[in-house]
């Protein structure tokens, strides 16, 4: 349903994508991993039009995405790395933020209650303040945000960041059960091996500027490629020997 062909992207001399081919399919979660500033948010600004890229092409349903720009944000839901909620609102607020200009308050804030009891968060937490929560109740708060609106594409970026393993593991299974359970198609950004394991059907693995390997999630313990062995397991290499640059 999106494809990416080709994507290149600099800044000044500094070339972030250079030709990055990616699909994703109805219904699939797709985890891209790669190390530090190799352009996975970079990548993600260009599908959401927030980045113009220098050459390639973004495709949605068969057609530009930036011819149906509007349609596409409609059906879109992102969570955001530190949940990004607004401090002046309370948290039904921050979570019914987009349906509010659309329908009355008091169906907002239902729709809030519910999508945040569909996260673990009890009505209580309907009126607290952003500043009220823990980490994981943040996080918990900007994915009942992502789903308020019944999106058919979601993004997650670093969904695990800053949360202790037993906390990651539950936003990991949370996620998981609502692709599934949703049929949504969702792109994830993560450093968080366990999360690939736990969120992604298929990885992207980005080096470089360019998808160095992808495949189906399963299969990527028996990769023949050094570097994602090497992301697997945690391991560095003396500076300079490393297969990736
Ligand atoms: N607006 C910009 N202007 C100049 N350089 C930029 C801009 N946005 C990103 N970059 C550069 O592009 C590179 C890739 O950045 P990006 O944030 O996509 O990396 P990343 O893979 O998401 O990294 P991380 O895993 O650390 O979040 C970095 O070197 C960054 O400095």
């Amino acid at each position: 349903m999106i494809e990416v062909r080709g994507l290149t992207k600099s800044f000044g001399p500094k070339q972030v994508l250079d030709g990055v081919d990616l699909s994703l399919s109805e219904g699939e979660s797709l985890v891209v991993i790669g190390g530090s500033g190799t352009g996975k948010s970079v990548l993600l600004r260009c599908i959401l039009g927030l980045e113009a890229p220098d050459a390639g092409q973004i495709l949605w349903r068969g057609r530009p995405l930036a011819d149906q720009r509007a349609e596409f944000m409609d059906g879109f839901g992102m969570l955001f790395q530190n949940a990004a909620l607004f401090d002046s609102l309370p948290v039904w607020r921050n979570v019914a933020f987009r349906l509010l200009r659309t329908m009355p308050s008091a169906r907002a804030r239902d729709i809030a209650v519910e999508k945040l009891a569909r996260v673990g968060l009890g009505p209580e937490v309907a009126d607290l303040y952003p500043a009220e929560l823990s980490g994981g109740m943040r996080k918990r708060a900007g994915l009942a945000r992502a789903i308020a609106a019944d999106p058919k594409v979601i993004f997650f970026d670093e969904p695990t960041t800053g949360l202790d393993p037993i906390r990651a593991a539950a936003i990991n299974a949370l996620i998981r059960g609502i692709v599934d359970e949703t049929g949504a198609s969702a792109i994830t950004i993560t450093h968080d091996m366990t999360s690939v394991r736990a969120i992604g059907d298929r990885l992207a693995l980005l080096d470089r500027g360019q998808v160095r390997w992808q495949g189906p999630v399963s299969q990527m313990d028996h990769a023949q490629d050094e570097y994602l062995q090497d992301f697997i397991a945690g391991r560095a290499r003396p500076m300079g020997s490393h297969p990736a640059g």
